[in-house]
């Protein structure tokens, strides 16, 4: 049985819902189908989700990021993008699309529970509009809803985690015949209190991997719209070539550090079950795309570079920090307070740096900085904004460390200066920071020297 999910740009119109219908057709082990909300389109620059969110926050989430869609706007891109995609695959709207203006318009809930609501229903419509065009060509397929069979979340409603009972509900609801298959929405669940709450960002792929874990699936597929998992960021180098083969820890690294074409937490449950996850392409479905497995022969000793933009370094100096025993510890659960997650620590005798979200320091840098002097009583507090952290990443770089003195030399060969330089402890990545106004160019040298087919290192 295979599990499969299309994401936001694989459900964007009706012409690639077409095509999932058609790839779903094909294979009868294609049981479990997860959609995402509507993604980017040729009338719409922003996702489904992004305009119910600023719809939730009252136009706020789109002014953050200076884009200029109003409350009024995302409202009816939401309606229109739904009532056309039943006009479009001629099915009828009663019994799907009947609460969709009640829920935006008279939901009662407040705050995280409000934007957790109005999060899930782009998936939640969407999945009630294929599966109802599913039908209507000819597919057994069956809707089956989280809050039915229970997708438990914990109770955090905006990045809500999977709770141990979601796996024993669909094990016991999820119990398909072989001519049968089941579509369900992805990215949200409820929580023991039957409230909705979602996942993090791509949480689809969450719903994805549990569901594949849970049901033991043979493999789980994630359609999207690249031809798999390329070795840099094809928006910054179009000429990249896919991986044919990834172990997960490598593709959680990258995906980590910047490669969003899978979540990085998706990938954990099937790989203490070995389930293989495969990434297509919904536009190009005969091609194998990327294989992500338990283990590869390290072929490659580098198999992907990422980069990670709007990072900022928080440097503290402070005579002999060092040797104080529980500094360390009692700066991260400042950072911990304030819900900002820490990424590298580099340190000395009197100096440490924390690298952290950009985002993460909107309306906290007062009070973090205030929280680290009266506790922490440092010299001097340094911060750096619009860091870029790149990321070279392959199981065979274990056994080759000496690939970092190629990077290092190829930057220096094109005079770009480097901020931070760090090896993980697994040594099969190491991180370099750059500005961010150089950080394509820097990308781009490394991706020359070290990954084009003249100067491999494989
Ligand atoms: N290394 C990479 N390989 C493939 N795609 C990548 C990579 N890094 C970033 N991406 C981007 O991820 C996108 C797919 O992710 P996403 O937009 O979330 O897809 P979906 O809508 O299918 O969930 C690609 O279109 C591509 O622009
Ligand atoms: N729609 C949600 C969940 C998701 O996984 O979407 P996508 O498949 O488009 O990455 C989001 O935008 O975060």
């Amino acid at each position: 049985m295979k599990v499969c999910k299309f994401g936001g740009s694989s459900v964007k119109n009706s012409t690639q819902i077409k095509k999932i219908v058609e790839i779903v057709k094909r294979d009868d082990k294609r049981q479990v189908i997860v959609v995402s909300a509507p993604g980017r389109d040729e009338t719409y620059d922003e996702k489904i989700t992004d305009h119910l969110l600023n719809l939730a926050t009252q136009g706020q989430h789109f002014l953050e990021h200076k884009i200029d869609v109003t409350e009024q706007n995302s409202f009816e891109a939401i309606l229109s993008k739904y009532n056309k995609l039943c006009d479009d695959l001629q099915i009828p709207k009663d019994g799907i699309l009947d609460n969709l203006e009640n829920d935006l318009q008279n939901c009662k809930l407040q705050d995280d529970k409000k934007i957790a609501f109005f999060l899930s229903r782009g998936e939640h419509y969407n999945a009630k509009i294929i599966a109802r065009y599913m039908k209507k060509v000819g597919i057994n397929i069956k809707l089956m809803l989280p809050e039915e069979f229970g997708f438990i979340l914990s109770d955090c409603y905006t990045d809500g985690k999977v709770q141990e009972q979601t796996y024993t509900n669909i094990k016991k609801h999820l119990v398909l015949k072989d001519n049968e298959k089941v579509i369900i929405p992805g990215f949200y669940g409820i929580t023991k209190g039957k409230e909705i709450a979602v996942m993090s960002r791509g949480g689809s792929d969450l719903t994805g991997g549990e569901l594949a874990y849970a049901l033991d699936a043979d493999i789980y597929e994630n359609w999207t719209d690249t031809d798999g998992v390329y070795e840099v960021d094809p928006r910054v180098i179009p000429n990249a070539n896919v991986i044919p083969r990834l172990t997960f820890k490598e593709l959680r690294l990258l995906s980590s550090k910047g490669f969003n074409v899978f979540h990085f937490n998706a990938m954990l449950n099937c790989k203490k079950s070995k389930i293989p996850i495969r990434v297509r392409n919904t536009n190009n479905p005969t091609n194998k795309g990327t294989v992500i497995l338990s283990e590869r022969v390290p072929m490659e000793k580098l198999v992907g570079i990422a980069k990670l933009d709007n990072m900022a370094s928080i440097h503290i100096q402070k005579a002999m920090l060092g040797e104080e025993v529980g500094f360390t510890a009692e700066l991260l659960k400042i950072f911990g307070e304030f819900g900002i997650n820490t990424y590298h620590y580099p340190t000395d005798k009197d100096d440490l740096a924390i690298l952290v979200e950009q985002e993460d320091l909107k309306g906290n840098i007062n009070n973090l900085r205030r929280a680290i002097d009266k506790r922490l009583k440092p010299d001097n507090i340094f911060i750096t904004y619009s860091l870029s952290v790149i990321t070279l990443v392959g199981i065979g770089l274990k056994e080759d460390s000496f690939t970092i003195v190629d990077a290092l030399t190829a930057l220096k060969e094109n005079n770009i200066a480097f901020e931070m330089f760090d090896m993980s402890p697994s040594k099969i990545s190491f991180h370099i920071g750059v500005a961010q106004n150089i950080s394509d160019i820097a990308l781009e040298t490394l991706y020359e020297k070290l990954l084009t087919k003249d100067n491999c290192i494989c």
